[in-house]
C-alpha cells in the first residue's frame, strides 16, 4: 500500500547539488510542476514513473513509503504503482471505448454496477468533444483520448499515483477536474503551463536549469486569487467556442475589468 512518495535532491544540468530538502506527496494530495521550457519539468517527472534510484540524468533518489522502493515495483509492469499521460498517450486497439474501459474493470476485478458509464461521464467532463460509449478509441481525437485515459487512471486503474504532462491542451481540464481529482484518493501531479492548475494544487515545484528552485505550498489568498482566474479563465473559453463557432468577436466580449 503507498501512502507516500518522497523525491530527494539531484543534480542540476551543471552538476550543482539541488537546493531543497525533499518533496513529500501524500495519497490524495496534488502537485503542479512550473517552469520555462527545457527547465526539467519532464525530467522531474520522469524521475517518478522511473523511480529513479541516482540513475537518471539528475541523480535523484524517488523513496516511497519513505524508504528505496522494491525492484519489482520499478521492474515489473504489472505492480507499477504509477500512471503517466502525456500530449503523445495514444490507444491501439480495435474496441469501442465501453469494452475497452469494460475490459479493464473486469481484469481489475471491479464489479461496481455503473463503473463504465461514470468513467465515460468524467471523462465528458474533461473534454469539449463528448465520447460516445460506442465510438472505437482508434479513433477518439486526442482530447478525447487523454480524456478517456485520465478518468480511466481515476476511476478503474490501480495505479495510486498519476503523472500528468502537459495535458490541459486537451480541451476544458480545470477547476472541476483538480477538485474532483482531490477526492480520488490518489496522488496526482502535473507538469502545467496553465495557472489556474498551479495554483488549485497543494503543491507547487518551480523548476529552472533542470533543478527544483522552490517548493510552495497553496495558500489561501491564492486559492481565493484562483476564483478570479476561473472566472477570466471562463471569459475566454467562451471566446474560445464563438471562435470555433464561426462568430465574430466584439470589443465588448473581450473587455475585461482586473480591478
Ligand atoms: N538535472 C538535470 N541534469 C541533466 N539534464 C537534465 C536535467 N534536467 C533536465 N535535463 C535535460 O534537459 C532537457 C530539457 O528538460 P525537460 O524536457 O525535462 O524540460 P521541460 O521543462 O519539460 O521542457 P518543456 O516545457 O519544453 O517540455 C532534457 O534533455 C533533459 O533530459
Amino acid at each position: 500500500m503507498i501512502q507516500e512518495i518522497t523525491v530527494l535532491p539531484g543534480r542540476d544540468k551543471t552538476g550543482e547539488l539541488e537546493n531543497f530538502s525533499g518533496i513529500t506527496l501524500r495519497a490524495g494530495e496534488t502537485l503542479s510542476i512550473v517552469g520555462p521550457t527545457g527547465s526539467g519539468k519532464t525530467a522531474f517527472i520522469t524521475d517518478i514513473e522511473l523511480l529513479a534510484q541516482g540513475d537518471t540524468s539528475t541523480r535523484r533518489h524517488v523513496l516511497i513509503n519513505g524508504g528505496e522502493p522494491p525492484e519489482e515495483l520499478r521492474y515489473n509492469p504489472a505492480m507499477k504503482p504509477i500512471a503517466m499521460i502525456t500530449q503523445n498517450t495514444k490507444c491501439f486497439t480495435d474496441l469501442t471505448a465501453e469494452e475497452f474501459l469494460e475490459i479493464h474493470a473486469r481484469a481489475r476485478k471491479i464489479n461496481e454496477r455503473g463503473i463504465i458509464d461514470k468513467t465515460i461521464e468524467l471523462a465528458n467532463k474533461f473534454t469539449g468533444e463528448r465520447i460516445r460509449k460506442e465510438t472505437k478509441v482508434t479513433i477518439l481525437s486526442g482530447g478525447q483520448t487523454r480524456s478517456l485515459m485520465i478518468a480511466d487512471a481515476l476511476l478503474i486503474g490501480a495505479a495510486p499515483i498519476i503523472l500528468l504532462d502537459e495535458i490541459e491542451n486537451a480541451g476544458i481540464f480545470k477547476q472541476e477536474v483538480v477538485r474532483l481529482i482531490q477526492n480520488t484518493g490518489k496522488i496526482v501531479i502535473f507538469v502545467t503551463h496553465d495557472p489556474v492548475i498551479a495554483l488549485l494544487t497543494q503543491k507547487r515545484v518551480i523548476m529552472s536549469n533542470g533543478a527544483v528552485r522552490k517548493v510552495i505550498d497553496q495558500n489561501e489568498s491564492e486559492v481565493g486569487a484562483a476564483q478570479n482566474l476561473i472566472e477570466l479563465d471562463k471569459r475566454v473559453g467562451i471566446i474560445r467556442e464563438k471562435i470555433r463557432a464561426g462568430d465574430i468577436i466584439t470589443k465588448e466580449l473581450i473587455s475585461v475589468n482586473f480591478g
